[in-house]
């Protein structure tokens, strides 16, 4: 039997009642891409509209083969735009509107605070793109780790260590190398305040005009000195150093973090829209504090 004679179900009559479909595709499709200049093994899900409410199915061999114009490419706009164009143009008598999503880890090399190490640092991210008609609205989500310090927590302690204070130097005369062995101890500093790994969700709306390689760096690096607090690498004990001097000038709810963050995020000019949700992973309790921000965002998570 040559290809010719193969049954082709797909081209078939619906058998069942007039039901247009919003999206048929194939999900989790390993994909080797670039993206921010490194290679990196992504999952891809791809769809279109099934409008002919008559048609059987869709073509999905034309969507999966569409998609080896992003193999080892670097993922831009364009490219993006041009493998909507494939889906469409492959179904032009069948659908109206393209999807693809593209998921995976990108790695970034990111700098000790002080000292001249430096490591790598996984970024969960997740771009999506719908196609409809000429317009295209592309998102971008981005986990970023940081630690949060609790602010109430810090005070709580500080005002434990005053009143350590008041009990051991009440009525004396202040001596300064007996006060500094005292604040070098932990008689002395009897209580520190908890901190959490915490994780900021952002999804951005890339605005229209953009039309280059995805901003991922940019966003991240905003949203990291928005907080002051990054997860670290390769940490000396001076990194480490640094990072509880950053921790204890950055005291942090998880409302003042999507504050920042939703202020950072106004200032970037490729950025149209936003929604963003902030979890502290609590180690006071057992359950997450959040908090969520949006802006231009409409009714979409
Ligand atoms: N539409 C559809 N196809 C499916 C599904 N599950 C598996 N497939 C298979 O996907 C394969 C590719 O489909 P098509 O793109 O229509 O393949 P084709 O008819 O050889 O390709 P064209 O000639 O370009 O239409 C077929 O073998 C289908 O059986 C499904 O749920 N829906």
């Amino acid at each position: 039997m040559n290809s010719l004679a193969l049954p082709d179900v797909a081209s078939q009559l619906n058998s069942y009642q007039d039901t247009p479909l919003k999206l048929v595709g194939m999900q989790g499709i390993a994909l080797p891409i670039r993206l921010a200049g490194q290679p990196l093994n992504a999952y891809v899900d791809a769809g279109v509209s099934l409008d002919k409410s008559k048609a059987r199915g869709i073509h999905m061999s034309r969507l999966y083969l569409a998609l080896e114009a992003l193999e080892d490419q670097e993922l831009t706009v364009p490219l993006l735009n041009e493998v909507l164009d494939c889906f469409l143009d492959s179904h032009s008598d069948l659908s109206t509107t393209a999807h693809l999503s593209i998921k995976g880890d990108v790695l970034f090399k990111r700098p000790a605070l002080l000292s001249q190490l430096a490591g790598w640092k996984a970024y969960p991210f997740e771009v999506n793109a719908i196609r409809s008609g000429q317009e295209t609205r592309i998102t971008v989500k981005l986990d970023i780790g940081y630690s949060s310090t609790c602010p109430c927590s810090a005070a709580l302690a500080r005002q434990l260590i005053q009143k350590q204070f008041n009990k051991d130097f009440a009525g004396k005369d202040l001596q300064h190398a007996e006060l500094h062995d005292w604040l070098g101890s932990s008689q002395g500093i009897v209580a520190t305040p908890h901190s959490q790994r915490s994780t900021a969700t952002l999804t951005v709306h890339l605005a229209e005009q953009y039309n280059k390689e995805f901003p991922l760096l940019v966003l991240l690096e905003r949203v990291e000195s928005a907080l002051g607090t990054a997860l670290q690498t390769a940490v000396k004990r001076v990194d480490e150093q640094a990072f509880a001097l950053a921790n204890g000038q950055n005291t942090m709810f998880c409302e003042d973090a999507a504050r920042r963050i939703h202020q950072a995020l106004l200032e970037e000019i490729c950025v149209q829209g936003f929604h963003l949700r902030i979890a502290h992973m609590e180690s006071l309790h057992a359950h997450d504090a959040v908090a969520e921000s949006a802006w231009n965002w409409g009714n979409q998570k």
